[in-house]
């Protein structure tokens, strides 16, 4: 035998009530004996107690009865046969009648008593399980109404009446041994005391109904029907990722659902738990789906945890002082005292120098907790011997549960780890010594970021998620999200992470989906919903989001967002970025930025800074952290004249090839920032810097490879005709290289810490003089690589190349 029980949505309507039907039908056509425990339909029970108040205050409640007259007749015509509908009417009637006198009553007199509001209210399950009964008689005959009030014994707690359990329990066994062969629709909710007044039981007083009943008659199961799937790993209003869980034991139901989980209220299982009898929560609206079973033991573990509860709003209150030093009793006296005044303390800790206890309570105790300490220890106040309490408010508590924690090692570092990577500071931690729970305070505005982090931390099977915001929808910009769609499938499917953009801009326009942008779509998420770009909108919007595992993406050629990218980090966002414009400014800036990022526990990665996707700035830091030490960097890397000096053969003239090398997409959105050496200055600056060397831009010795009219030119326009003019100086210097059997190389050298850039014909004896296409190559001349050098070689321009490398720094920016 099972005791089913259906809450206020799974009444609600006509609808929602043959769904119920067909779920107890289904249970019928199997065999199962089912005893039905019903709430009033939603809204009913607030709508009752709200007459009831209203015909205190002398408020006319003849029109909120007309429509509580109307919502239950509509039912019926819904769902009883016109012939069956009189009967039903009728009975609805008397009750309608004996509650208009009732409150007529109240009204007269101006007085509700906890007893008459119980009673009001009592008529709400009264109504909802009459009329749930007759609709199942007409598929099932033996269907039978039944007031629990004559089986539930309470003392005389009106609104919350203490259920006489061994009384209660004789009282149902008689009654059910007696009505065998009825199907029973049992009222939740409401008892009655010893002069049979009726009373009720409080919040989730209809589960604690069904669990009284399911315990004393030690049914199978006891089924919850409710809107939801079941219990969530954490509240799905703040955790999109959040599921259901498939079991969970007694003690985790009741931790999980202290903090949040409103499923179910916790002390309506204490029957169910003293008998072992296990509670189902199940969904009304997905009734093939098996929804969480509560048990006696935790079940079989897929995560070390079961969930994450909260709670989003709770205030701190702190009392330290050295008066509580060793003093046995000071706490007994401090939480006796707010247990007399019924203060609710929903997490302590203490200092093991007991210098100091934090206690956390609702934020309407707040004020009264505080005066009540400082009424008690007034002669500890005066003797300072403790200091003021002091309160801090708009705090969040969130806690971990699971019975597994007990025996895995590495939780609360995998707590505190998420929390710490993503910037949240916590204001105080409790561990229960049972480790089924790990609470910890922080700050209101991190609650989701925060849950989302852990939930990503624990349930690793799942996705992780990275939330980008991204600058620049160039070549490299729009590239890199033709990859991020072509790859989202592999990442999720193989290593777990989900990639959202969040933010896109360019210089004209920008967008935002909390949610995540189609990256498929950028081009029409940017014209049709986008907005006149702001970078310090924008990134103001990115740091107001708060989201976890935050990561800027900076695919532009402009010095604007690097001015952003300390706040940035200051807002624990990690920055990928493929512009070199910051890390080959001032050394100044370069040292702020890696401090910032490092102090702040985020990641800043920039490989596509040299030799675009090549694993340069990446091999090179690898050497550094392993104790090498360079000795000496040759390198060619400018894609962009690399291309240039390998094509610049035959009749080509090199104002084309150039060309060319643009519309390849080498070269920099400026070409002249290539042609000039800017570029490949920038990159041997980084190198120079990330070796360990203390160095400005214009220390680097840089040789050119233009006539002074090429470089004089002011526009790009201006550049491009000044090349056409020059012909005969780039042919003469192709003719000499022939001449000498060499080929054109522009190479970078660093060395004692000085850097030269400069124009060379290398014979074929050189390690640099077959390259091909926009290769890069480099060689790294060091402590352990002296007699041979480590050599990286590749194309190291192109937008393919480059967008990859951004990539692989995203998704390495996530880990
Ligand atoms: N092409 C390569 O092979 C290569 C290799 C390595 C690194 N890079 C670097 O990649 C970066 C981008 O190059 P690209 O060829 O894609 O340039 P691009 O000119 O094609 O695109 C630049 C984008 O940045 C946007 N932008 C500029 N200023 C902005 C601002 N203040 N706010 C928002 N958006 C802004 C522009 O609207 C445009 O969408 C450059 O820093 C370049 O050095 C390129
Ligand atoms: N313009 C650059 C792109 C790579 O940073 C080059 O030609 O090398
Ligand atoms: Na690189």
């Amino acid at each position: 035998m099972k005791v089913l029980k259906f809450g206020g949505t799974s009444v609600g309507s006509a609808e929602s009530i043959n769904s119920l039907l067909e779920i107890l039908k289904e249970a019928y056509a199997r065999g199962e004996k089912s005893i039905v425990v019903l709430s009033a339909m939603s809204g009913v029970t607030n709508l009752l107690a709200q007459m009831a108040e209203d015909a205190e205050q002398g408020i006319n409640f003849t029109p909120a009865l007309k429509a509580l007259e109307n919502k239950h007749f509509a039912v019926i015509k819904q769902l009883i046969k016109i012939k069956h509908q009189n009967p039903v009417f009728t009975q609805l009637k008397i009750f309608l009648n004996e509650l208009e006198d009732l409150l007529q009553g109240i009204y007269n007199l101006r007085e509700l008593s906890a007893q008459s509001k119980d009673l009001v209210v009592s008529y709400g399950e009264r109504f909802s399980t009459f009329l749930v009964s007759k609709i199942a008689a007409q598929y099932f005959p033996e269907s039978l109404f039944v007031d629990a009030s004559s089986l539930i014994k309470t003392d005389s707690h009106f609104g919350n009446a203490k259920v006489d359990l061994p009384q209660s329990k004789q009282l149902i066994q008689t009654f059910f041994q007696q009505h065998q062969a009825h199907f029973l629709f049992v009222t939740g909710f409401i008892a009655s005391n010893e002069q049979g007044r009726i009373t009720t039981l409080g919040r989730g007083g209809s589960d604690y109904t069904a669990a009284i009943i399911g315990a004393a008659l030690k049914a199978e199961a006891i089924e919850i029907w409710t809107d939801v799937d079941g219990m969530l790993t954490a509240d799905p209003r703040l955790v999109k990722k959040a599921f259901p869980l498939p079991v969970l034991s007694y003690t985790e139901a009741m931790e999980l659902s202290y903090f949040g989980a409103k499923v179910i209220y916790p002390p309506t299982m204490i029957p169910a738990f003293m008998e072992k009898v296990p509670i189902v929560i199940r969904n009304t609206f997905n009734p093939t789906f098996p929804g969480t079973v509560i048990q006696h033991d935790s079940g079989k573990a897929n995560f070390p945890i079961k969930g994450i509860s909260s709670i989003n709003a709770i205030s701190v209150i702190n009392l330290s002082g050295s008066g509580m030093i060793g003093k046995a009793g000071f706490s007994g006296r401090l939480f006796s005292l707010l247990a007399h005044e019924q203060i609710n303390i929903i997490l302590i800790t203490q200092s093991s120098s007991e210098h100091s206890i934090t206690f956390a309570v609702q934020p309407a105790d707040a004020i009264k907790a505080k005066k009540l300490i400082e009424t008690e220890f007034e002669l500890e106040l005066l003797a300072k011997k403790i200091e003021p309490p002091v309160i801090e408010e708009n705090l969040s508590v969130l806690a971990i549960v699971g019975e597994n924690m007990k025996h895995t090692p590495g939780i609360s570092g995998r707590l505190f780890s998420a929390l710490g990577r993503n910037g949240i500071n916590v204001r105080a931690i409790a561990q229960g010594s049972s480790e089924y729970n790990i609470s910890v305070i922080i700050s209101q505005i991190d609650l989701s970021k925060a849950l989302n982090a852990i939930h990503d931390a624990f349930f690793t099977a799942l996705k992780k998620t990275l939330h980008v915001f991204t600058l620049g929808t160039g070549n490299i910009g729009s590239t890199l999200f033709k990859q991020l769609v072509e790859q989202q499938d592999f990442l999720r499917d193989h290593n777990g992470i989900q990639i959202k953009v969040i933010g896109i801009s360019n210089s004209r326009k920008m967008v935002f989906d909390p949610e995540g942008i189609s990256v498929a779509s950028w081009e029409e998420a940017l014209n049709q919903q986008g907005e006149t770009a702001n970078l310090e909108e924008f990134i103001q919007r990115m740091q107001k989001l708060n989201l976890p595992n935050c990561i800027f993406v900076d695919n532009t050629a402009s010095i604007e967002p690097t001015k952003h990218y300390i706040p940035i980090f200051e807002s624990n966002i990690s920055i990928v970025t493929c512009n070199k414009i910051a890390n080959s400014s001032r050394y100044a800036t370069y040292k702020h930025l890696r401090d910032t990022a490092r102090n702040y526990g985020v990641d800043f990665l920039y490989e596509t800074n040299v030799g675009a996707g090549l694993p340069i700035v990446r091999t090179l830091k690898d050497l550094m952290t392993s104790g090498d030490r360079i000795l000496r960097i040759e390198a060619i890397l400018s894609g962009t004249i690399s291309y240039i000096f390998n094509n610049f053969t035959g009749d080509v003239s090199f104002h084309d090839v150039v060309r060319k090398a643009q519309a390849l997409g080498y070269t920099e959105p400026d070409p002249r920032d290539d042609l000039r050496g800017t570029d490949f200055m920038r990159k041997m600056l980084i190198l120079a810097r990330d070796a360990g060397n203390v160095i400005e831009a214009e220390e680097v010795q840089l040789g050119t490879i233009l006539p002074e009219a090429c470089l004089q030119a002011s526009t790009v326009d201006d550049f491009y005709t000044e090349l056409q003019h020059a012909d005969s100086y780039f042919n003469a210097l192709k003719e000499q290289a022939q001449h000498e059997n060499k080929t054109i190389r522009y190479i970078g050298k660093l060395e004692n810490g000085q850097v030269t850039i400069g124009l060379e014909l290398v014979d074929d004896q050189h390690p640099f003089f077959s390259l091909s296409g926009s290769d890069n190559i480099i060689s790294f001349t060091t402590e352990r690589y002296k007699e041979r050098p480590l050599v990286v070689k590749g194309p190291g321009a192109g937008s393919e190349v480059t967008a990859g490398g951004v990539f692989a720094d995203l998704v390495n920016a996530g880990m």
